[in-house]
């Protein structure tokens, strides 16, 4: 019958119309017309003035920002920081994620969060950082996430000399989770260490889905924004520059030659100190890709590292997985692509409790001073419909309890 379709779509985490997008769209809708120049007109004076008591109460009982105690800036990015915080609630540890709705409105940069919110909310993937809420309010979206507390693979690698054995475990974890990516339709077009998570098992999550782009159906992508770090940008996103052009799954997997170089060697394959230059190496790899005499690298290394960093059409998992899965640089005597989740790391986090920040970098906080910087549009602008439907929570939400509540006590 139609109402039960329609009581589906009010309880489903990924329509579009539940309960929380309609609870973020009364909300948006007070938020963008309670502004003194637009309540001059009767229709909007009436509707703020029966509905603006309603949504700060309702505001009053959703997930807010002052649920949790802000422990430590452990992340920034172009939109905003990441926060160690604690849920006050279940006294549960969080990494929080903020993103400035000024900036982005500012920058006319309102949509890139999407595919990071549905990736970490849908993938269900122990390969991949999982949300556990994302909630907003007038200047902020607030992304709720699983804490890694081992760092990131920039900070192991200024920690220590990584070794082949050590470079294979975390190559093999970060193959996999590109692979779960991908299953899932999404190429990352920015895989680099820093996006590389070490748990508090000591294995690798893959974060920060900024970067992430839906593939078509032929499994490609038609973009010309050139996205991603300089050194580990691939050579055909870089030639399309500006130009409309097609590329695939495979600039992930360029990434992750530059990543093996990087680990074995101690810095980018084609790093220079001018930008330029970079990109030019990068154009040329076939020539500028050289091996240092020293650290010595084994040969099925130097090998896995050339198959990656090649050109698109012969790139080392192009046509699938298992033909890096089946590469020699993996074989080892301890574990197998099957059996990888449950081996030993090699490092396994020392960590004194759970909230520990010691494998993270000092950030010094940025004392921008907020008040300045928002000022109240001057007519409607519609600044809050980009966000509306980013709040999602995966466990606590108030209609499932309903819903399970009147199932219980057997009324349907
Ligand atoms: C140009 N347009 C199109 C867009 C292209 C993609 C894009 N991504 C942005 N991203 C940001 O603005 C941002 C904000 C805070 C932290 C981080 C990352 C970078 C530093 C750490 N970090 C991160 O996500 N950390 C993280 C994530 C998950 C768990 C844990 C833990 N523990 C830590 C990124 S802004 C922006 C513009």
């Amino acid at each position: 019958m139609e109402q039960d379709e329609l009581l589906h779509q009010l309880v489903d985490p990924k329509s579009p119309i539940n309960i929380e997008s309609l609870l973020d769209t009364i909300t948006a809708l007070v938020n963008d017309c309670k502004i003194p120049v637009l309540m001059r007109m009767k229709s909007v004076d009436n509707f703020i003035s029966r509905y603006e008591r309603i949504v700060e109460s309702v505001a009053a009982l959703r997930m807010k920002a002052t649920d949790f105690r802000q422990l430590k800036v452990i992340g920034r990015g172009a939109f905003g920081e990441v926060h160690l915080v604690r849920h006050t609630r279940t006294n549960t540890v969080y990494a929080m994620k903020m993103l400035n709705k000024d900036d982005m409105i500012k920058r006319a940069d309102s949509a890139f969060f999407w595919e990071e919110r549905d990736i970490m909310a849908h993938a269900n993937s122990e390969w991949i950082v999982r949300l556990q809420y994302a909630f907003q309010d007038p200047r902020h979206l607030y992304m709720v996430m699983e804490y890694m507390p081992g760092g990131d693979l920039v900070n192991l690698m200024t920690s220590y000399e990584v070794s082949e054995k050590w470079t294979r475990f975390y190559t093999a974890e970060i193959v996999e989770a590109l692979a779960a990516l991908h299953n899932m339709g999404y190429i990352h077009r920015d895989v680099k260490p820093d996006n590389m998570l070490i748990s508090r098992s000591g294995h690798i999550k893959l974060a920060d889905f900024g970067t992430c782009v839906k593939m078509n159906s032929n499994g490609v992508v038609r973009c010309s924004t050139a996205v991603g770090t300089p050194d580990y940008i691939s050579p055909e996103v870089l030639r399309n520059q500006g130009k409309d052009s097609e590329f695939g799954k495979e600039v992930d997997w360029w990434s992750v030659g530059v990543f093996i170089y990087e680990m074995l060697v101690g810095e980018t394959p084609f790093y220079a100190e001018a930008l330029v230059s970079t990109y030019a190496n990068i154009m040329n790899h076939q020539t500028s890709l050289r091996f240092p005499d020293e650290p010595l690298i084994s040969t099925q290394a130097k090998d896995i590292i050339k198959k990656f960093l090649s050109a698109a059409p012969e790139r080392l998992g192009k046509n699938n997985v298992d033909e890096i899965r089946n590469h020699k640089f993996f074989k080892n005597d301890e574990w197998t692509f099957e059996t990888l989740k449950d081996a030993t790391p090699p490092i396994v986090p020392s960590l004194k409790s759970d909230d520990d920040t010691t494998h993270f970098e000092e950030i010094e906080t940025r004392d921008r001073d907020n008040a300045s910087d928002f000022q109240l549009p001057k007519t409607f602008n519609g600044n809050q419909l980009p966000f509306i439907g980013f709040t999602y929570s995966n466990e606590y939400s108030p209609v499932k309890k309903l819903l399970n509540g009147a199932s219980s006590n057997g009324v349907q």
